[in-house]
């Protein structure tokens, strides 16, 4: 096990650009807001973007005392590692697969996480074999897989699933992002990608719908910003549904360690 950690939860999309992140930070803040010690690591190397998402300024960087461990970045209370303080922000990141997932593993390993209860991996989208490697090379308590209600980002959150299953990683549940917009001007509500989705997927898979977020003019402009909806409006509909999100990784998690019970490990 990861030092310091108790459970890992990986946030993970078949597809880019659904609002894996989005979600990752805002689960983040709702995890803590339930008195939660929790961490978040960046592992996008795509387009790490958890930094801003919790609003570091581009030239705070973790500290190492020994060279060898990092102290994460602590930001609206979480601790934060990034891939994107290991390199300039404006260098593509063209990675090969052991590349990569060995700085995965750097930034996992020699972190000093301050005795976290959830770290939240936000792995790069996609279900190729960089994060396959990342998937089998920690031990992940769960993994949430985020997905917009239309056809195409479905079908690539069926493979996310499908990864996690290959690996053993057991999957928490679906978060249907942008399922339904609300006009700002008039009010007026329509499933732009279509409506159910989430609901069919978790039930092909006999997994749960965690929750359904809308796509909202709101979250986009507080996440850039760097303010998440959970941090700007902590008792509104979006926290919520954030909030009851947390609640059900909790209870999985507190179910799973009272049926577990003592074990042994063996190790090289
Ligand atoms: N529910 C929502 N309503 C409106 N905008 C949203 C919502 N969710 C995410 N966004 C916006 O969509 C964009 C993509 O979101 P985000 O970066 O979280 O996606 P991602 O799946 O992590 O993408 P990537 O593939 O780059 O990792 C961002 O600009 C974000 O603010």
């Amino acid at each position: 096990m990861t030092e310091g950690v108790k459970h890992i939860i990986a946030v993970a999309s078949g597809k880019g650009g659904v609002g894996k992140s989005t979600v990752t930070a805002n689960l983040a803040l709702a995890m803590a807001a339930q008195g939660m010690r929790v961490g978040v690591l960046d592992a996008d190397i795509y387009g790490p973007s958890q930094a801003q998402m919790f609003d570091v300024p581009s030239d705070q960087k973790p500290k190492s005392d020994d060279g060898q461990t990092f102290d994460p970045v602590t930001a609206k209370g979480v601790q934060l590692m990034s891939m994107a303080f290991l390199v300039d922000q404006k260098t593509p990141m063209i990675w090969r697969g052991p590349m990569a997932s060995g700085a995965f593993q750097q930034l996992l390993n020699q972190s000093r996480w301050d005795n976290l209860d959830y770290l939240f991996i936000d792995m790069p989208p996609g279900t190729g074999d960089i994060q396959l490697t990342m998937a089998q090379k920690v031990e992940v308590s769960g993994a949430v897989i985020v997905t917009t209600p239309q056809d195409i980002a479905l079908l690539d959150a069926k493979r996310g699933i499908e990864m996690f299953r290959q690996v053993k990683v057991p999957v928490l549940g679906v978060v249907e992002n942008m399922s339904l917009h609300t006009c700002s001007q008039c009010g007026h509500s329509e499933p732009i990608f279509g409506e159910g989705g989430g609901e069919r997927i978790a039930k092909e898979y006999q997994t749960e719908l965690l929750g359904q977020l809308p796509l909202a003019l709101s979250i986009r402009e507080q996440m850039d910003k760097g303010h998440p909806s959970v941090e700007v409006d902590p008792e509104g509909p979006v926290a919520q549904v954030f909030a009851k999100i947390a609640q059900k990784i909790r209870s999985e998690m507190d179910n799973k360690e009272e049926t577990s019970g003592p074990s042994i490990s063996f190790s090289d």
